[in-house]
């Protein structure tokens, strides 16, 4: 049995989409990043990443290569995936949470759950997602970015 940590933080810009756990939500700001800045999958990733002590996103998906440009975080999530299953493990579960004063999450978390239980190929019932303000403060009340952590447990196949 092993378990990871993940987190990860964007700042929060104009004319950008805001993608998070693999669904667009309506918003007039986005998450800035080189790739599509999806916090959750970012953090989620490092948690998996985390328990296989592989290290991090950054290593496996540099941030100076044109490659990963905008890329979809979920296409880098089924890379991970492939990771642990090459290591002979398997998910127990992951459970996370995005912190943002705004939008509410509340409506799209099913839809991240179903689309990362997908690309993951566990059930949903194995992905929890939850989301909480921080009470207007610091970076995350200041509407200026929003966080996200992420643990996961992976057992030997
Ligand atoms: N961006 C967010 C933040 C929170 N929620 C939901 O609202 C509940 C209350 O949040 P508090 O920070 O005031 O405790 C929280 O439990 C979430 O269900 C949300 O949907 N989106
Ligand atoms: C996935 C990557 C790829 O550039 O995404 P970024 O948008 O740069 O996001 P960050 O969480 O700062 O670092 C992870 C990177 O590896």
């Amino acid at each position: 049995m092993r378990i990871g940590i993940g987190y990860d933080v964007h700042k929060l810009v104009e004319n950008r989409k805001l993608i998070i756990g693999g669904v667009t939500i309506p918003h007039e700001k986005g998450l800035d990043g080189h790739s599509d800045a999806d916090v959750l999958v970012h953090a989620i990733m490092d948690s998996l990443l985390g328990a296989l002590a592989m290290g991090d996103i950054g290593k496996f998906f540099p941030d100076t290569d044109m490659k990963y440009k905008d890329v979809d975080s979920m296409l880098l999530l089924k890379e991970v995936a492939s990771f642990i299953d090459e290591k002979g493990y398997k998910i127990g579960n992951i459970d996370s949470v995005i912190i943002a004063q705004q939008p509410k999450m509340a409506p799209f978390i099913d839809s991240m759950r179903v689309r990362i239980a997908q690309v993951l190929e566990i059930d949903v019932e194995q992905v929890g997602v939850k989301a909480t303000t921080t009470e207007h403060l610091g970076f995350e009340g200041r509407k200026e970015g929003i966080s996200s952590s992420s643990v996961a447990i992976l057992f030997k196949k």
